[in-house]
């Protein structure tokens, strides 16, 4: 259950501004489960009040949007003041932002690596999508600021970014304890930054950014267009490589592709090695739930993972979503995970491709959402309020089944296969055109595959 709270924050954390999530949401931890409730801890009253008032019902959604409808949340005060947690699905790696955020307080300028323990290379599974990027992140980590120096990773939303960056650092520490390892968002960077400028603390900002080993900098892309960070970060990037010591950003785009990035940042970034991730393939994906069901001790069967795999989905943190709601799911009903448990619970989510069709059940959904009858459809009349939906039916006969042109005539009441082929080909012109009926005809194919 626990993950389901990591989960939920990190959802949350997409939908609220930084800010708000690293000063209200960010600092609450998972204290455990009472029946059906979830329960979670503040680290004191003045942020549990706040919590409540604002954001409790927020909290309670995204819970229940990866658990079931009854569940509760109930939110309790911290006992003991709370340690700093290193277990995160999203990126809250970083210690201090809750100092930082608050803006009367002057930015605390110092060394912590509050690595994400759980992103390391181990846990990170090597398919065709990612081999590339894996490999020159192994190579950076075992061979600091040797050939590939700084190491730009760059690729689309939740494809492991962050858990490579994170591998690098994870590996590097393990190797040495002493090296010192700074992971930041870039967000993070620029505000440290402002923060510094505020309180007149340039100096120390500069000194503990130069004094690093190896500078990992995640989402690099925010930077754009910030002039006053991307001047800093310049700086930053000089002084680092022209001591050897190893930088390695990721992105969601390539260095050029980056609007309002500055050139000489971009040229930098060029000047190493751009490796890319690209969106895993079936097999992949069905790996990453494996090893991720194994972590978390969720029993998974093979064809369950097969299943979540085929969801058009490449995006890893969703499978990992998917994953999750079915172990909590599986924990809180104490029954095993199955197909059909998968299918009922992501319904919403996954729309099952190997659901078989046929001719009478589109006859049947199709005239029972138009409110007319079947025999209607099957009829030669005219009126637009049967021609409509019969053409509608036939092009999803078409599409949908098997059926041959004159197996779809014949079951229309013994039409002509011209008659079908027409229907379809108006249908599929129409669709480029008319929204209205691109929408009718999505809601009647998932109708019929739920
Ligand atoms: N190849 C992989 N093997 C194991 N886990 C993976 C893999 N790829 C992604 N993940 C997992 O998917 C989740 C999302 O990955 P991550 O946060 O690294 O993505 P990202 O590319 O940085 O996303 P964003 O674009 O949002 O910054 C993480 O929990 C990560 O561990």
């Amino acid at each position: 259950m626990e993950d389901v709270w990591l989960q939920a924050q990190s959802n949350l954390a997409k939908v609220l501004t930084h800010q708000t999530y690293t000063t209200w949401i960010e600092p609450i931890r998972f204290a455990g489960t009472r029946n059906n409730t979830l329960l979670l801890e503040a680290p004191n009253l003045f942020i549990r009040e706040r919590v409540r008032e604002s954001y409790l019902p927020m909290i309670l959604e995204s819970v229940r949007s990866l658990t079931d409808s009854h569940f509760q949340v109930e939110l309790q005060i911290a006992a003991k003041p709370q340690e700093k947690t290193h277990k995160s699905s999203r990126k809250t790696n970083s210690g201090n932002e809750l100092q930082e955020v608050d803006p009367e307080k002057p930015a605390p300028v110092e060394f912590s690596t509050n690595l994400n323990t759980k992103y390391t290379f181990e846990t990170f599974v090597c398919g065709g999508s990612n081999q590339f990027a894996h490999a020159a992140a192994q190579s950076v980590a075992n061979n600091p600021a040797g050939k590939y120096n700084p190491l730009f990773i760059y690729g689309g939303v939740g494809l492991g970014k962050t858990h490579l960056l994170t591998a690098i650092g994870n590996q590097v520490l393990a190797k040495n304890r002493k090296a010192r390892v700074c992971f930041y968002t870039s967000e993070k960077f620029m505000n440290e930054l402002i923060n510094c400028l505020r309180y007149q603390k340039m100096d120390q900002f500069r000194n503990k950014f130069r004094k690093m080993d190896l500078l990992l900098i995640d989402d690099i892309q925010f930077i754009a267009g910030k002039e006053r960070t991307q001047e800093e970060f310049f700086h930053t990037f000089n002084a680092l490589y022209e001591s050897h010591k190893q930088i390695v950003v990721t992105s969601d785009k390539f260095p050029k592709d980056i609007p309002g990035l500055e050139e000489r940042l971009r040229s930098r970034f060029e000047w190493g090695l751009i490796a890319d991730i690209q969106p895993p393939d079936t097999e992949t994906k069905v790996a990453i739930l494996r090893k991720k069901a194994e972590n978390d001790g969720i029993l998974l069967p093979d064809e369950v993972a097969l299943f979540l795999a085929s969801s058009a989905s490449t995006n890893v943190r969703e499978l990992e979503g998917m994953l999750i709601r079915l172990g909590a799911v599986s924990s809180l009903t104490g029954k095993n995970i199955t197909l059909d448990m998968a299918r009922e619970v992501l319904k919403d989510i996954i729309v099952d491709k190997t659901k078989e069709v046929s001719v009478e059940m589109i006859q049947k959904y199709v005239a029972d959402h138009f409110n007319i009858k079947v025999a209607d459809l099957k009829s030669d009349k005219r009126t637009k309020a049967l021609v409509v939906p019969r053409q509608i039916a036939i092009y999803l006969c078409r599409d949908m089944t098997k059926a041959s042109y004159p197996d779809i005539g014949d079951k229309f009441g013994g039409k002509d296969h011209s008659t079908i082929i027409h229907s379809v080909k108006k249908v599929d012109k129409l669709l480029t055109q008319d929204f209205e009926l691109k929408n009718t005809i999505e809601t009647l194919r998932k109708g019929l595959l739920s």
